[in-house]
């Protein structure tokens, strides 16, 4: 079996999980935080960086490693962890989401989607069937069915009908897999902010028996509320034995939130993104470092942090690097971001073995939220 879930224990407190993910590339505990590396890089990070900051699991995206360097070229590498010198593990999303999110002249069908190229403009077509074909040969350990999105808001007509559009091309998706033995399919549940959709996404995909589900359709734009709603009504249609993955979610309060919500796995592209504009989580909050007011702080990023950063470089210094657009100065403050998340993620799994997390969540947001500098 390429993945098996373990479930360890549920907070007595919150109902969250702790567990344990099995892939052919190691072992990791769960709830986790995966940093996003689109093309096969972590933004700014080496793969030893990764390693110590903890990650396990990262990300990396069909969409953009089918337009470059091209999925052939992956495969002749060795695959994806050959190529970029990764030896933990990698889910590839499908595709589908970014061809909405990023390329122009698109249109659906039935067969799959046509659209261009956002960087040569060439026509492409990606359907369930390439998809499938480019995630084989790139070689992640997890990979995810090919799918709609459906934007927000979007009519509950056009979401029932992605929706049946969804799960016949996850049908295609299974059928087209040519290595379930050492790369877990994940199907992805549809049915935008209707309950009784969500309803019907999840039993169509959990009767085809994937080996993990993610929750998609969520963190497009709707309000944080209606998220958690939705996702409060989703996660327990999922079978409890198998992982379940909240696609494009990592801010500290929805992760948070998430967990408690019976999610095991996230990734968000936020922690790496705001980084580079200098935006970076504290355990005091956001702190916006380029800002005049740290020209002469010569205090770390977060006091209560011990990573690489924190322990050598002061705010004045992350500061002047980031004005002056020195790339040292993005390194500095991805690396303490990604650090921030994987050790509140930890803290998180502490407080469910404690049985703790929903007096943790008080603590964590009155600190964070209460103390935005
Ligand atoms: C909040 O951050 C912004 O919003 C995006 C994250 N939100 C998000 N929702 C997603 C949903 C899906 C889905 O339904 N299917 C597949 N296959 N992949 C998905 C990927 C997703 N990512 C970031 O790109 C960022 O721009
Ligand atoms: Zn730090």
């Amino acid at each position: 079996m390429a993945v098996r879930y373990e479930l360890i224990k549920v907070c007595k407190q919150s109902g969250a999980r702790l567990g344990r993910l099995h892939t052919p590339h190691g072992t990791f505990e769960t709830p986790m935080f995966m940093p996003v590396g689109t093309q096969a890089t972590v933004k700014t990070m080496s793969p030893e960086e990764l390693k110590e900051i903890g990650s396990g699991v990262i990300l990396a995206n069909t969409y953009h490693l089918y337009l470059r360097p091209g999925h052939e070229v992956v495969r002749e590498a060795g695959g994806l962890h050959r190529f970029m010198n990764w030896n933990r593990g990698i889910l590839t999303d499908s595709g589908g989401f970014q061809v909405f999110s990023l390329s122009t002249l698109r249109k659906i069908t039935e067969e799959g989607v046509s659209f261009r190229s956002h960087i040569s403009g060439e026509p492409l077509f990606l359907s369930p069937e390439k998809s499938i074909e480019v995630q084989n040969a790139l070689g992640a350990d997890i990979i995810m069915a090919f799918d709609e999105c459906p934007p927000f808001p979007a009519e509950r007509e056009y979401v029932r009908a992605s929706l049946e559009r969804t799960t016949r091309w996850a049908e295609r998706c299974l059928r087209a897999h040519r290595r379930p033995e050492d790369q877990a399919l994940f199907g992805i549940v549809q049915g935008g902010m209707y309950r009784d959709l969500r309803e019907q996404s999840a039993a169509q995909l959990v009767a085809m028996d994937f080996p993990g589900y993610a929750v998609g359709g969520l963190s497009v734009g709707e309000p944080k509320e209606l998220m958690y709603e939705i996702l409060s009504h989703t996660t327990p249609l999922l079978p409890a034995g198998k992982p379940r993955y909240l696609m494009g979610v990592g801010s500290p309060d929805a992760l948070i939130e998430g967990v408690i919500r019976g999610i095991d796995m996230f990734d968000c592209v936020l922690p790496t993104r705001i980084a580079r504009n200098g935006t970076t989580m504290t355990s005091q909050g956001r702190l916006v470092v380029r800002n005049a007011r740290y020209a002469r702080d010569f205090s770390p990023l977060d006091p209560e942090c011990d990573c690489y950063t924190c322990r050598h470089y002061t705010r004045a210094y992350i500061r002047h690097l980031i004005k002056a657009d020195e790339t040292f100065g993005l390194r500095l403050t991805t690396y303490h971001n990604l650090y921030f998340l994987t050790r509140l993620m930890e803290r998180v799994r502490e407080a469910i073995r404690e049985d703790r997390l929903l007096d943790f969540r008080d603590q964590f947001f009155a600190k964070y939220y209460g103390g935005d500098q």
